[in-house]
């Protein structure tokens, strides 16, 4: 018999660790990590029409309008019918949830509540790799080699965006947005809050939360992974 497949959402302000934490999900339990920052990267090289008009926004620093979002990935959502799936930066407002309600039901959401210092703090410190998204922190996951992405080698650069004066209003507007989603959720009885300063110490939770719902990867549970 199929296994049932099993549907989450992860979301919090930027830098919160949504793809940090995923990234641990997706190794331990094998859900797939979709992220809509790598959806939008992979649009934009491609240069496809809904990856060029996102484009447009990305290079401001404003959000993808919802109909652009929802064109999107609502189609790549739908061609996978086989997998369980942890989606990452979608939906971030309340339009963008009801559509993805029209197209599945979720079995959990994660929000991630972060203290603004520390998602200062991070943020400033963030390096990414741009071609690809992988993120680094000179403190918490350096680069093997200062300034290189560890797999191709190439520069990593940083984001305006990422610097205090530009996250304050990049906060205040995902409380904004992030307010009704978070209440829709809460409503449907599916949202779990994890709060706190240290990804490391918010992980436990996670993990412990998710075993109960899914089984771990069977070479998850007989090898020693590094994740505390
Ligand atoms: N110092 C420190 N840095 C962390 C911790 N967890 C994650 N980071 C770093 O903080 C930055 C933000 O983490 P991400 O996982 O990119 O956060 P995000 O929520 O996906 O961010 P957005 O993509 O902007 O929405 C990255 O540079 C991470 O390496 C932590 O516990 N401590
Ligand atoms: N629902 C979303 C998700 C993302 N964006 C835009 O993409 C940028 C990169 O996203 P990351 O999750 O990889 O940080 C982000 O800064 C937004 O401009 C969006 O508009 N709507």
């Amino acid at each position: 018999m199929m296994a049932k497949l099993f549907r989450a959402v992860i979301m919090g302000p930027p830098g919160s660790g949504k793809g940090t934490i995923s990234e641990r999900i997706a190794q331990r339990f094998g859900l797939k990590h979709l992220s809509s920052g790598d959806f939008l990267r992979e649009n934009i090289a491609a240069n496809t029409e809904a990856g060029v008009l996102a484009k447009t926004y990305i290079e401001r620093g404003l959000m993808v309008p919802d109909h652009v979002m929802t064109r999107l990935l609502l189609p790549r959502l739908e061609e996978m019918t086989c997998h369980s799936w942890l989606m990452d930066g979608f939906p971030c407002t309340l339009a963008q949830a009801k559509a993805l309600n029209s197209t599945c039901d979720l079995d959990l959401v994660i929000s991630l509540n972060i203290p603004y210092e520390t998602l200062k703090d991070r943020l400033s410190d963030r390096w990414i790799h741009p071609a690809s998204g992988r993120v680094y922190n000179m403190g918490f996951n350096p680069p093997r080699v200062q300034g290189r992405d560890d797999l191709s080698g190439e520069p990593l650069i940083q984001h305006d965006d990422d610097q205090p004066e530009a996250l304050v209003a990049r906060l205040r507007h995902y409380k904004d947005v992030a307010k009704p989603v978070i209440d829709l959720y809460k409503s449907k009885g599916i949202l779990h809050m994890f709060s706190g300063t240290e990804t490391d110490r918010i992980w436990p939770y996670i993990n412990s939360l998710l075993s109960t719902k899914i089984p771990s990867r069977p070479e998850t549970d007989t090898q020693h992974i590094p994740l505390p």
